[in-house]
């Protein structure tokens, strides 16, 4: 329901595409939903590639996500003999589609699509997502003379995967499941590099292999590359992009920073690992990996008996004992498995590169509602925090392995969760003190102001220049204002203390999967850039509760200030930042007072969360008060 078999697919047909030789090229599936719905599709996948692989070469076509192709481009008209050949792949798409999504809608194959492949019998023995077997299909065989397109180019080999899961044992979530993936994959292609991509994103650039090889073959450096990192992009970012979620500055800022100081940081998609690499292997002057050969594996066994005999990789209890998830593969215990990998396969010596053409690599879908964002940001800030106060923290486990430089660029990111401390400060207490009428800050006419009038207006000045510079717009800048607001009070406020907890030993990480698609009603309010509180949670209630407590004090502080002072003399009134500060939060919260107490639409607060945050606000300035 959340990852929908009709994306899955246009993933995993764009990098099929790639315009790259097929018989080096394998694309594995890894479903952890274990959906013989998915599976369904990717049946489906196989034979479109046939028709798609050939149409792409042939008509250089970009993107080769056929979803995202046919979205934007333009009927060929002048040749008509391409234009119908084009209708045609555009029909064959859109039948396939809707036979995807009737059968998803449906919830179940019928009888007649399971005789079609043998795949399906699988699923006989399923009792549930979270209690199944080693699912493995090779969908297709690139060693097989007859896996070939409608022209009779070879295929590549395309295999889904969906892991053994039991209750009783770990899965590990995404770590997991790309580890289960390296060492099945390790058995049937064993290609030398790795690319990851998530299912909500698609490749959008044919030629990033061919591009991410340029790196790993350079004869100068090339063996000093443990990874090739895309930026993550999105093309569902609206004009002002109400949630902040372009990451515009970041990747192209912040993450292009890293590069000169021994390399990006590992993202978690869009990245092109060493197999070796990503295995534990230490970097050394005299690794050399042999990337121009082909596989050394000479066995040629058949589909079925590789089926066979890989399946026990991708069990529950294969790593029982390994050192897989600790210093072989991706690692395991943390909300950010991919940041942690990064930094130590850093450690370990290697450097990365950031790769960032003007046509982007990667698209993908950004989260579409206030909630959804915010609970991405807490998974983030909370696993990176996370990294920060274990025993990887960059400082301890990097010391003399990185540079020092290295070390303090990671923390940007690793100490994200705690700045709700200063935040949540900032945005409480001047608020309830202007009410009490206790004053914090200097006059505007004291010499001390100058520290705050750096904060407030030059660097906010100089994030706004960055933002512009990047893409975005004014409104654009405001909406990311209100989200550091948003995220620091409630997703780095709960991603800080659940990392107390976890330290303390009262719970476990886990990863909360992201939403990747929404009701009509949610995605039209997205489109007007309506921000979407339509939901109960705790982080919603203190994001109301501040914005409440800001307003009655702005009001209540307000009255005070009149009524006692000389108005006229503003530059010696000892209220003046506070009342600033307060009226700013205020402006910035107003979507929250809408949300509140004005919109009548589903996005609108929900009432418990209204009535709760009206009554902890209250009590807050009454305490203040009293
Ligand atoms: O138990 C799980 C959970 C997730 N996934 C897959 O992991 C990917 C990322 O999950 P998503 O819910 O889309 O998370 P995001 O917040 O969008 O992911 C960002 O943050 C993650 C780390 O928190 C990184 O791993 C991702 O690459 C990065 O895009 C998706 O393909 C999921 O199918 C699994 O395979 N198994
Ligand atoms: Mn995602």
């Amino acid at each position: 329901m959340i990852e929908p078999p009709s994306m899955v697919i246009n993933t995993v047909l764009s990098v099929m595409a790639y315009n790259y030789p097929p018989e080096k090229l394998s694309v594995y599936l890894s479903d952890d939903g274990g959906s013989d719905l998915t599976f369904y599709a990717m049946v489906e996948a196989s034979r479109f590639t046939k028709i798609w692989l050939p149409f792409c070469n042939k008509f250089k076509v970009e993107p080769r996500s056929p979803e995202a192709y046919f979205r934007t481009a333009a009927e060929p008209l002048e040749d008509p003999a391409m234009a119908k050949e084009w209708s045609s792949i555009k029909t064959s798409y859109e039948d396939m589609k809707k036979r995807i999504e009737t059968t998803t809608e449906r919830g179940q194959i019928s009888e007649e699509l399971r005789k079609e492949h043998k795949g399906f019998s699988e699923w006989n023995s399923v009792s549930s997502r979270r209690d199944h077997q080693t699912i493995l299909q090779i969908l297709i065989n690139g060693k097989d003379p007859k896996a070939v397109d409608i022209e009779g180019q070879p295929l590549p080999t395309l295999v889904y995967l969906a892991r053994e899961k039991r209750p009783q044992y770990r899965h590990n979530f995404k770590a997991g499941a790309m580890n289960a993936l390296i060492r099945v994959s390790s058995r049937i292609s064993n290609a030398p590099i790795i690319l990851n991509v998530d299912c909500d994103m698609y490749s959008n650039n044919s030629a990033s292999a061919r591009d991410a090889m340029c790196f790993f073959m350079d004869e100068e450096n090339g063996h000093e590359i443990g990874f090739v990192q895309f930026p993550q992009a999105f093309e569902n970012i609206t004009k002002n992009d109400v949630y902040g979620s372009s990451l515009n500055v970041i990747m192209e800022v912040e993450i292009p920073g890293f590069d000169g100081h021994g390399g990006p940081l590992y993202i978690g998609t869009g990245c092109f690992h060493r197999r070796d690499t990503l295995c534990g292997q230490k970097y050394s002057k005299e690794y050399k990996a042999d990337l121009k050969g082909g596989n050394d594996r000479k066995v040629e066994e058949s589909a079925s008996v590789l089926e066979e005999t890989c399946k026990v990789l991708a069990s529950c209890t294969y790593e029982n004992n390994t050192q897989w998830g600790k210093e072989m593969g991706l690692k395991y215990d943390c909300a950010v498995e991919d940041v942690l990998t990064g930094l130590a396969i850093h450690c370990r010596g290697w450097r990365s590169i950031y790769f960032n053409p003007e046509r982007k690599g990667f698209l993908g879908v950004a989260p579409t509602t206030l909630l959804q964002a915010l609970v991405q940001l807490k998974r983030w800030s909370e696993g990176d925090f996370q990294i920060f106060a274990s025993r990887y923290c960059p400082f301890v486990h990097g010391y003399r392995k990185t540079s020092l430089k290295h070390q303090l660029t990671y923390c940007i990111y690793l100490l994200w969760a705690p700045t709700c401390l200063p935040t949540l400060y900032y945005v409480v207490v001047p608020s309830l003190c202007l009410l009490r009428g206790i004053s914090l800050f200097p006059e505007i006419s004291n010499p001390w102001i100058l520290p705050f009038a750096f904060v407030i207006s030059v660097h906010r000045a100089y994030c706004l220049g960055d933002f512009l510079w990047w893409g975005g717009t004014f409104q654009g800048w405001w909406n990311d204002q209100r989200m550091w607001l948003f995220k620091r009070t409630s997703s780095f406020f709960f991603g800080f203390f659940d990392n107390i907890l976890k330290l303390l030993g009262f719970t476990k990480s886990a990863f909360v999967v992201t939403a990747k698609v929404a009701d009509d009603d949610v995605s039209q309010r997205y489109e007007e850039e309506l921000m979407e509180f339509g939901a109960s949670s705790p982080m919603f209630t203190i994001i109301a509760t501040l914005a409440l407590l800001n307003a009655f004090c702005l009001v209540g502080g307000m009255k005070r200030v009149i009524m006692q002072e000389d108005v006229q003399n503003l530059l010696s009134n000892p209220f003046a930042l506070q009342i600033l500060l307060c009226g700013l939060l205020v402006i910035i919260n107003l979507p929250v007072y809408q949300g509140l107490f004005l919109r009548k639409d589903n996005g609108r607060m929900p009432t418990s969360i209204t009535q709760r945050s009206i009554m902890f606000a209250l009590l807050a300035c009454a305490l203040a008060l009293y």
